[in-house]
């Protein structure tokens, strides 16, 4: 097993990373009090929730089994989990644990931080794109119709754990998905990283134990660090938001039910990576070794044709990286090296949505 540190204080965590951990007592030794509420969604309880809930015999747990889908990433869903909280009287020593994807460990995460003005949480994350991004970081929101993560809040977790064996009843797609943030990490800081996952990227399509552990632990590490430094994004951990400012368009375009959120990123990041090219700043021919590397994560390279550019217009200007009115997006300098700037041409944006979208 690995663990990291995400050094925040007094509210540092860790992050565990290994094989067959659901069925260890890491969960419970991260557990405050007696109570304790695990949330999941209707997939992943016949998978999961039984290991998660063996670990924890002796406490006073309930679960709540939630609709499976980004559509349900809404304040209505949250409700229901407010709901279960006060009808099983969870007091604010309770502890909320989060088994699932990004959707429920956003969902959970902001309800723990809402539930009597905020009680623990544990983020015990079941797909790749959860175990190598949104588990860490403390970011928790549910949608809006007219914007992605809207309403929310920071709120750390007490404990990270990364069981690596329940990447084997992940959908391929879902796996693709997750590589689209693991891609990020090298793009926007880690050309090393960048480097080994071009070497190993069929392999970790592949499904390699090895490799997949290693590409989450190296993740990881990249995000404690920026989270470390920036804890609420006054900074640098805007660039942990490559590829989103687009991405986030189309989801919120196609109501959150069409593409999956890493692909959104897979292709909003094609879209960073041309419009840094188009402003001379990276070449072409690392816009093809960009998109040479999404492919074989299979991950889409431009985004949906029914969304339209104005619609881009529109939806982006609604951005959190949005400042005095003008536009910030994460460009890419080099292979390895971000910036968030809103130094760009209007214009050159503007071709850029006439080249890759419908008007
Ligand atoms: N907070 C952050 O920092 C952050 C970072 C990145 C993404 N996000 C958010 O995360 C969400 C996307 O998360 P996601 O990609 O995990 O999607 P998801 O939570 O919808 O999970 C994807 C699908 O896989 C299923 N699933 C999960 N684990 C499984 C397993 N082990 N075996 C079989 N099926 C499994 C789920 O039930 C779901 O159908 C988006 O809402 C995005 O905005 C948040
Ligand atoms: O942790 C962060 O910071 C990120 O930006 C990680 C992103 O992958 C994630 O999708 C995040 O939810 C986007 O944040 P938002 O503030 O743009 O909603
Ligand atoms: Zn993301």
């Amino acid at each position: 097993m690995h663990t990291l540190d995400v050094a925040l204080g007094a509210r540092s965590y860790p992050i565990y990373i290994g094989q067959s951990l659901l069925e260890q007592d890491l969960l419970r030794r991260h557990i405050r009090a007696s109570q304790a509420l695990i949330v999941t969604n209707e997939t992943i309880a016949p998978l999961y929730l039984d290991a998660v809930r063996q670990s924890l015999s002796g406490l006073d747990v309930n679960t709540l089994i939630l609709p499976d889908g980004e559509q349900y990433k809404t304040l209505a869903t949250l409700e229901t989990i407010f709901d279960a909280l006060l009808s099983q009287r969870h007091s604010r020593t309770t502890t909320l644990i989060a088994l699932g994807g990004g959707v429920i460990g956003d969902m959970v995460g902001f309800a723990a931080a809402c539930y009597q003005r905020g009680v623990d949480f544990l983020q015990v994350p079941t797909t790749l794109l959860a175990q190598v991004d949104s588990s860490v970081g403390g970011k928790t929101a549910v949608n809006h119709p007219r914007g992605k993560n809207m309403i929310g809040a920071f709120h750390q977790p007490r404990a990270v754990v990364i069981d690596t064996t329940v990447l084997n009843t992940l959908p391929e797609r879902e796996l693709s998905a997750g590589l689209a943030e693991v891609i990020k990490y090298g793009l926007i800081r880690d050309a090393d990283f960048y480097q080994w996952l071009e070497v190993n990227m069929d392999g970790l399509v592949a499904r390699d134990p090895a490799l997949l552990s290693e590409a989450i632990l190296q993740s990881c590490r990249n995000k404690a660090e920026v989270v470390a430094e920036d804890e609420t994004e006054q900074g640098n951990r805007a660039l942990l938001n490559l590829g989103h400012t687009f991405g986030h368009a189309i989801e919120t375009a196609t109501g959150y039910s069409d593409w999956l959120h890493g692909e959104a990123v897979g292709a909003g990041t094609m879209m960073a990576a041309q419009l840094s090219a188009d402003l001379g700043w990276i070449s072409e021919a690392d816009v093809q070794r960009i998109g040479a590397l999404a492919a074989r994560a299979g991950l889409p390279l431009a985004p949906p044709p029914g969304v339209t550019a104005a619609q881009f217009r529109d939806l982006m200007a609604l951005d959190k990286k949005v400042m005095d009115g003008r536009l910030r997006l994460v460009l890419l300098k080099a292979i390895g090296s971000a910036v968030v700037t809103d130094q760009f041409a209007a214009q050159a944006l503007e071709r850029l949505l006439e080249k890759m979208c419908q008007h």
